[in-house]
């Protein structure tokens, strides 16, 4: 082996976090790793038994790029309350390796019959294979005394044959790296969680008899009922402030060049596009009629009228050299036809008579022109008249409509390819034990639920232009089922028949047991949640996260990526609202519009271009208020015919009218209604927002 592995140490223990000197155990096992030639000094880090915080640090050392092959952790492996570490690190693993914990385990049995209380785990994350040994130095040398010969090997395979891993240029000290890079992840991950006693940030969580760090909460199922969140630990953002971090976090489009085709519609067009070819490319006729010689009126006194000689037929579809056009002779010509050389204007047939036939019968001889006011360049398309060679035709930023206007000017100047920003790729995962296909034959049983949301967000997604991939739905249990789908879909394997962009997911955001996101993409994915929690009604619950990715395959060398997930609450109004709130506006940054929005340029969130539009409607009733959440009231907006107002009426007020469970209230509305909260009503004939996801309807 030319270079050394790395291995990283990790302490865990309350009173080492405190006193660092304290710790015996990394200088315990240093020197067994020494000994074995393959290994570069460990790096170490000590931290208390924190499940959220072994987790960090874990992670740090296995996702980021200068990632270990080896970690050992110490301490926190045993029966006691706040031993954790088994519990911290298990959700981590990818693939479990019980023949080191027996073997590390038979090894510490002849030495003692306590090494049935420790609870070890092993296995690999990633690249990184994990082992936890027992906190005290004799113990830990021991296990590891067990296993460090095979321990090499086992990284290399782990790491992968034509790993880069093994190299140890470039890699810094861990306490220098600590803050470096990931420092952004960091801060977010405190500032969500509040399991970080040491920073103050103000929000609210629960009054325990327990210290801080003997709480570590969390919903995963593994944790218990007594970590289970029994308030939100995510801060409540406005609308707004979502929308802001969305747009940061949202990457700028990325440039494609892609053949014109009509599967162009929807994309924006990312370079300027110049003509190649002038349109017309020749003198083209206006009408169908005759092209004459005009003389110059104005300054000959002549007239154009009399009767002419018919010289020639010229239709649009004629090829090669046209006759020039003999003075005192005039050419039969069709609309959109070249005209001949010398012709300078055309007269319309309308304009004309037949004076006389050709001696078959079968054509004109002569032609009779009625009018005399006949300009030199009438009805005559001079060569780029239209679209001259070299103009910009379409700029960056332009959108490729379905009207078809841009497309018929790149078909009309013959351009073969054009450099568009590439539109995302969607994938919808519902989740939830109780989903059964929407068209599953058998009746529902105890509290099984048809998947709704799943065929309604598609439906959604598409009829906005986007391609989307159908993860179909991922049960609670095993919570593993939920990672893997959403690992699937990041690598397009799997139930993914492509890599998506983007992630929807629907369920499982809100505080119940099963409400599994959250916890799955911060500690089994390594992703950072952005927020948790949207003051809004329906959506609250809303979760928007990006998870760190390597994309896989020979080039291991590939940036690591971030890919957007949007978690949408499970209920189905909620999802599609918040899906035409949140998601619209993202996939509209992604597929490169509102970059040319001068109007915000300090709030490029707010730019009119990203999501849906918002114009002005006046109630035609009273509408409650919520006296906290602003709601996105469901309602069909009229287009008034005498007055040239929109007019907004609820798609239901009473029952369960917009009940957040209830997609009929979605069923016929064709716009959000933005009510801010309030006291009372907003009382009939006052004049709100609104946000339209489908067209003005018309009115009697
Ligand atoms: N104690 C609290 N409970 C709830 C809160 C809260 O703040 N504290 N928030 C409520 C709000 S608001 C919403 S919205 C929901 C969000 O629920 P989840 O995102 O956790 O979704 P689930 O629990 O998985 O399901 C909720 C509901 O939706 C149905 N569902 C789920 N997926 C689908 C689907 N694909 N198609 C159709 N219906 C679906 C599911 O069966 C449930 O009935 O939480 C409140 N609770
Ligand atoms: O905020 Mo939830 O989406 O109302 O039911
Ligand atoms: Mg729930």
């Amino acid at each position: 082996m030319d270079s050394k592995l790395k291995a990283a140490i990790l302490i865990v223990s309350d009173t080492a976090s405190e006193d660092p000197a304290s710790d015996k155990v990394v200088d315990a096992l240093r020197p067994i790793l020494a000994a074995e030639g393959k290994w570069e000094p460990p790096a170490f880090k000590i931290v208390p038994d924190n499940v959220l915080k072994i987790q960090q640090a874990v992670c740090d050392w296995t996702d980021g790029p200068n990632w270990y092959n080896l970690i050992l952790l110490s301490g926190g492996t045993g029966f006691a309350v706040k031993d954790n570490t088994p519990e911290a690190v298990s959700p981590l693993i990818h693939r479990h390796a019980p023949g080191l914990i027996h073997g590390m385990i038979a090894a510490s049995l002849k030495v003692t019959p306590f090494a049935m209380m420790a609870r070890p785990v092993a296995g690999v994350r990633d690249k990184t294979l994990i082992i936890t040994l027992p906190g005290s130095p004799k113990g830990a040398t021991e296990n590891l005394d067990a296993v460090v010969k095979l321990l090499p090997h086992a990284c290399v395979q782990a790491a992968g044959a034509n790993s880069r891993s093994l190299h140890a240029g470039g890699v810094k000290k861990l306490e220098s790296e600590a803050g470096v890079g990931e420092q952004k992840h960091q801060h977010n991950h405190h500032h969500h969680h509040h399991h970080d006693h040491g920073h103050g940030h103000g929000h609210k969580i629960p009054k325990a008899h327990t210290a801080p760090s003997d709480r570590p909460q969390s919903n995963d199922p593994s944790a218990g009922p007594n970590r289970r969140y029994r308030s939100s630990p995510y801060p409540m953002l406005s609308v707004e402030e979502a929308l802001q971090r969305i747009n940061e976090q949202t990457p700028d489009p990325e440039v494609v060049e892609v053949p014109v085709t009509t599967s162009l519609i929807g994309s924006v067009v990312a370079e300027d596009i110049y003509a190649g070819e002038s349109v017309p490319a020749y003198r083209a006729s206006i009408v169908d009629g005759y092209a004459v010689i005009a003389p110059d009126t104005k300054s000959s006194g002549q007239s154009t009228k009399g009767i002419f000689p018919v010289a020639s037929i010229t239709h649009a579809n004629v090829g090669g050299n046209l006759e020039p056009l003999q003075p005192g002779t005039i050419a039969r010509i069709t609309t959109g036809a070249p005209l001949p050389p010398n012709a300078n204007a055309v007269v319309m047939v309308e304009d004309t008579t037949l004076a006389s036939c050709t001696p078959d019968g079968k054509e004109e001889a002569t032609i009779e022109i009625l009018t005399d006011d006949i300009e030199p360049g009438e009805n005559v398309r001079e060569p780029g008249s239209d679209v001259s060679l070299g103009s910009k035709i379409l700029a960056r930023g332009d959108l490729i409509t379905p009207v078809g206007g841009e497309i018929g000017l790149l078909a009309s100047t013959g351009t073969k390819t054009v450099k568009v920003f590439r539109k995302p790729r969607v994938g919808v995962l519902s989740t939830g034990d109780e989903l059964v296909e929407h068209n599953d034959p058998r009746a529902l049983t105890g509290g099984q639920i048809r998947d709704s949301n799943r065929p309604s967000l598609i439906s959604c997604l598409k009829s906005w232009g986007f391609e989307t991939i159908d993860l179909g739905i991922a049960r609670d249990t095993p919570a593993s089922e939920l990672e893997h789908a959403l690992r699937d879909s990041l690598r397009g394997v799997g139930r993914a028949a492509a890599s998506v962009d983007v992630i929807i997911t629907t369920g499982g955001v809100s505080m119940g047991e099963l409400d599994l996101l959250k916890p799955t993409i911060e500690r089994s994915l390594g992703g950072t949640i952005h927020f948790g929690r949207v003051s809004m009604k329906p959506g609250k619950p809303t979760t928007f996260a990006t998870i760190p990715f390597k994309p896989t395959g020979d080039n291991t060398q590939q940036e690591r990526q971030s890919k957007l997930i949007f978690s949408l609450p499970g209920n189905p109004a909620s999802a599609l609202v918040t899906l035409n709130l949140f998601v619209l506006p993202s996939l509209h940054k992604l597929t490169g519009l509102g970059h040319s929005s001068q109007a915000l340029a300090s709030k490029p969130w707010l730019a009119p271009q990203l999501g849906l539009p918002l114009v002005a409607v006046v109630l035609t009733h009273n509408f409650p208020l919520d006296s906290k959440r602003t709601e996105y009231h469901r309602a069909v907006v009229t287009a008034s015919r005498s007055d040239g107002r929109l007019y907004a009426t609820s798609t239901g007020v009473e029952g369960a009218g917009q009940r957040s469970s209830k997609v009929g209230s979605l069923a016929k509305a064709n716009a959000l209604l933005v009510l801010r909260p309030g006291s009372g009503v907003a009382g009939s004939g006052e004049i709100v927002e609104a946000l339209m996801m489908g067209n003005v309807h018309g009115s009697d």
